[in-house]
C-alpha cells in the first residue's frame, strides 16, 4: 500500500525529522510513506494579503493531489473519530493520501473534494506536530487492522 502525506510547508531542516523517520521505518512493514511538502510562491504572497488569499493560495498548491486515490484531510472542526475508526479509513485501499493544511486551513471547496475530513482531537497543532500524531495513528492503524499487540 501507498500512503502520502501532502502538507502545505517549507521544505526545510525540522527537529521532528527523527521522529517521523522512525515513525515511517515503523509504518514501512505495512506501507510506504511519501512526505510532500509544499509551499509555493503564490502562498507566501497570499500569507501577506489574508487568510482568505492563503486558503485559496493552499487549493490551488493542493488541486494536482487532490480526487486522485482516497484523500483524506485532516481538519480541526473535522470528524472526530477514534483510533480503530481511523483504522477503518486504511483498510482495502491501495493508495491513501493524507492533507495537512497551513497556519489559515482549508477553504470549504478543498474540504468538500476530499473523500474524508477529520480531526485529531479538539486541540489545534501545529502542522509539524499533526504529521509526528498522523504518523503514529497510521503505524497504530495498521497494527489494529494486523492485530499487533502495538495497539493495545
Ligand atoms: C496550524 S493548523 C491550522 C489552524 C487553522 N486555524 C485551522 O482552522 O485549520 C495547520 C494544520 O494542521 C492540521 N491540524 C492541526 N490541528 C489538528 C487537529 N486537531 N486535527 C486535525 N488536523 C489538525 C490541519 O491540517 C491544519 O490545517
Amino acid at each position: 500500500m501507498n500512503i502520502e502525506i501532502v502538507s502545505i510547508a517549507k521544505k526545510e531542516k525540522s527537529i521532528y525529522d527523527p521522529l517521523y523517520k522512525e515513525l515511517e521505518k515503523m509504518i514501512s512493514r505495512f506501507a510506504k510513506v511519501k512526505d510532500t511538502e509544499i509551499f509555493t510562491k503564490d502562498v507566501t504572497k497570499a500569507h501577506t494579503i489574508s487568510p482568505d488569499a492563503a486558503q485559496k493560495a493552499y487549493t490551488k498548491a493542493l488541486e494536482g493531489y487532490i480526487g486522485k486515490d482516497f484523500c483524506i484531510t485532516l481538519h480541526p472542526d473535522g470528524k472526530l473519530i477514534d483510533s480503530f475508526e481511523f483504522s477503518k479509513l486504511l483498510n482495502d485501499k491501495m493508495s491513501v493520501k493524507f492533507f495537512i493544511g497551513g497556519a489559515y486551513g482549508f477553504e470549504e471547496s478543498f474540504l468538500k473534494k476530499s473523500n474524508s475530513v477529520i480531526s485529531l482531537g479538539k486541540v489545534t497543532m501545529s502542522h509539524k506536530i499533526a504529521k509526528a500524531v498522523l504518523l503514529e495513528q497510521i503505524y497504530r492503524g495498521f497494527s489494529i487492522l494486523s492485530n499487533h499487540p502495538y495497539h493495545k
